[in-house]
């Protein structure tokens, strides 16, 4: 089956094939579509209920913000939880320009706060955690989470434990967690559905601003259209299990966006064309 190529699709040119060799190739690296980040071939998953996918094909474009939005069940989530090497696959192959999971630095948002943030450590310890592993000094490691910090703008105080801040300072400081190594790829899965609707605006609007500024590759899972769209470079549209991709749809509005974008006719286009695409899907016996 052919690969889906977001990136073909979302700007135009097709894939150029040689462009991805190179000084990967030279590192030991496989060889990866120009432009691509993710490359997903053959990914067969199977649970005891029957196969979610079969034989799945992606390539995800570097520096963009993927929103990954589908049927109940079709296995969102587990795309991304194969992608970032926490669930294990039956077959198939899934590498960043070229290279496995293991070698490319990754970050995680679980939509549940309360059990991914460290109830016994402070905000600053959560957030400089993975730190650890990357052998700064704690002065290095200081300035990385101030930085990041400042970039978020926002008032937080870092020595509150978990229990003392509230849902949205919690997913903060999961977020910052995540963004402190300067991941390579961001995964977020439902990052904002526990939060109040004022704390998803303002989270959407900051972490929208990081992600632009740093060009990191994101694939966010969300049950929200309306998120889903408006935070996306590209809309990836899911079908029902066995799993394939639908339909890839572009959304190339201005940033940042805001709640304004929403009222944007291009925005209702698009949204109303996913949601047309989603519809027919789920309505398939
Ligand atoms: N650990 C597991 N063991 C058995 N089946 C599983 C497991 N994890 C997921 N599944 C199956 O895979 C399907 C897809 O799950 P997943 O959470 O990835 O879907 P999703 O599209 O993110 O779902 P939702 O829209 O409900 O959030 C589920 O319906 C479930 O049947």
């Amino acid at each position: 089956m052919r690969a889906a190529h977001l990136q073909a699709v979302a700007s135009g040119p097709s894939v150029a094939p040689a462009q991805g060799v190179g000084a990967d190739a030279a590192a030991g690296h496989r060889w990866f579509p120009a432009g691509t980040h993710i490359t997903v071939r053959g990914l067969t998953k199977r649970f005891e209920g029957g196969t979610l996918y079969e034989n799945f094909d992606l390539d995800i474009p570097k520096g963009k913000i993927i929103s990954i939005f589908g049927p109940n069940g079709c296995g969102k989530s587990t795309l991304i939880n194969m992608m970032s090497g926490i669930m294990p696959y039956d077959s198939g192959q899934i590498l960043f320009e070229g290279k496995e999971v293991r070698e490319s630095r990754i970050g995680y948002v679980f939509q549940n706060y309360r059990e991914a943030v460290f109830p016994w450590l402070r905000a600053r310890d959560n957030i400089r955690y993975p730190l650890q592993f990357l052998g700064l000094s704690r002065a290095e490691c200081d300035a990385r989470v101030e930085s990041l910090l400042a970039s978020f703008d926002v008032k937080l105080d870092l020595n509150r434990y978990p229990y003392e801040m509230s849902g949205g300072q919690q997913q903060l400081v999961s977020i910052m967690r995540a963004l402190v190594v300067d991941p390579e790829v961001l995964f977020l899965d439902e990052p904002f559905s526990a939060l109040d609707y004022e704390m998803t605006l303002f989270l959407r609007d900051r972490l929208q601003k990081v992600l632009i500024e740093r060009q990191t590759t994101t694939l966010l899972v969300s049950h929200d259209l309306d998120e889903a769209v408006c935070l996306a470079d590209i809309v990836l549209l899911l079908t029902k299990r066995p799993t394939h991709v639908s339909e890839i749809v572009p959304f190339d509005a201005p940033r940042p966006r805001t709640v304004d974008t929403t009222v944007t006719p291009e925005f209702v286009r698009v949204k109303s064309h996913c949601l047309e695409v989603f519809q027919r899907e789920v309505r398939k016996p």
